[in-house]
């Protein structure tokens, strides 16, 4: 099994993640906290409360988890074409995959990336949204301290599969949309490349944040019902489930729900997602 993708997918889901993740920050506030009442009030809150620090909260384990989740998502995608269309990564120029494969793949992918993103994924936001400010002497310490303070206190309080809380509406999320990245990745890339050529750096930037944006927006009512599961459980359960869910939410606050941080969650898909498919390019063809 070609190994180099799964390196590829963590090198360059590590250089968008920094990137995007001030973006990231402000996105899970509003979409699970009612204080703010836009983008621009939110930035301006979390700064004068919180400093430049603010934005990064929770960062430290996604660095070291995207390693883990990027490069299955890159290495199961670029395998399962392997072994749908019996082309490697270097002759799928030449010979490209349909897009029927393409979305297969990039589902399969979805599909395993997000078992492994979700305890991850779960304690980033659990982290993002405490709004106290860094430990000051005199005032009382925030619920969790870090991550892996924050993991320990979920197992203890939530037992083991509380650390899989919000992980089916995770699935759900990321197992279509995936397919849609890769197949708007693709799409772009051929239709501004000459027949048999690689793509250019611009070319790929563009495709690249592309496929972020329009696989973000679809993925966002998911994201939105994932980020409210994942706060659930913190005072008492909430909701039964991610149908009960989706009705209070709709109930409460009306179909706009849905695309709660969508906004915010394009502005940081661009970034992210050029710099991730411009590098993973790039490792690859120098290795190939
Ligand atoms: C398919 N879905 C929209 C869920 C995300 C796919 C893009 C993943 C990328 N690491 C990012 O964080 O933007």
């Amino acid at each position: 099994m070609p190994v180099e993708e799964f390196v590829a997918g963590w090198i360059s889901g590590a250089l968008g993640l920094v990137l995007g993740h001030p973006f990231d920050t402000v996105k899970v506030r509003l979409q699970t906290q009612t204080t703010y009442r836009g983008i621009a009030d939110c930035i301006v809150k979390i700064y004068r409360h919180e400093s430049l620090l603010g934005f990064f909260k929770g960062m430290s384990f996604p660095i070291a988890s995207i390693a883990v989740v990027n490069s299955v998502l890159f290495g199961v995608y670029s395998n399962t074409l392997l072994v749908l269309t019996a082309t490697s990564h270097q002759e799928r120029r030449a010979q490209p995959p349909s897009y029927t494969h393409i979305f297969l793949a990039g589902c399969t992918g979805g599909f395993l990336q997000a078992y492994c993103l979700a305890p991850f994924d779960l304690i980033k936001v659990r982290l993002q949204n405490q709004t106290e400010p860094r430990a000051q002497p005199g005032s009382s310490p925030p619920r969790y301290q870090g991550p892996v303070h924050c993991a320990a206190s979920i197992f203890r309080e939530e037992g083991p599969r509380g650390l899989f809380r919000g992980a089916w509406a995770l699935t759900l999320r990321d197992t279509p949309t995936v397919g849609i990245y890769f197949i708007t990745y693709e799409g772009l890339c051929r239709q501004y490349t000459p027949e048999g050529q690689n793509p250019s750096s611009a070319t790929v930037l563009v495709a690249g944040g592309f496929a972020g944006i329009v696989s973000w927006v679809a993925a966002t009512p998911l994201d939105v019902i994932k980020s409210r599961m994942q706060m659930d459980g913190l005072r008492r359960r909430v909701y039964q489930g991610i149908l009960d869910c989706m009705v209070s939410s709709i109930r409460q606050e009306g179909l706009g729900v849905f695309f709660r941080g969508v906004t915010i969650n394009s502005a940081r898909a661009f970034p992210v997602n050029a710099v991730t498919f411009l590098s993973y390019e790039y490792l690859l063809r120098w290795w190939g």
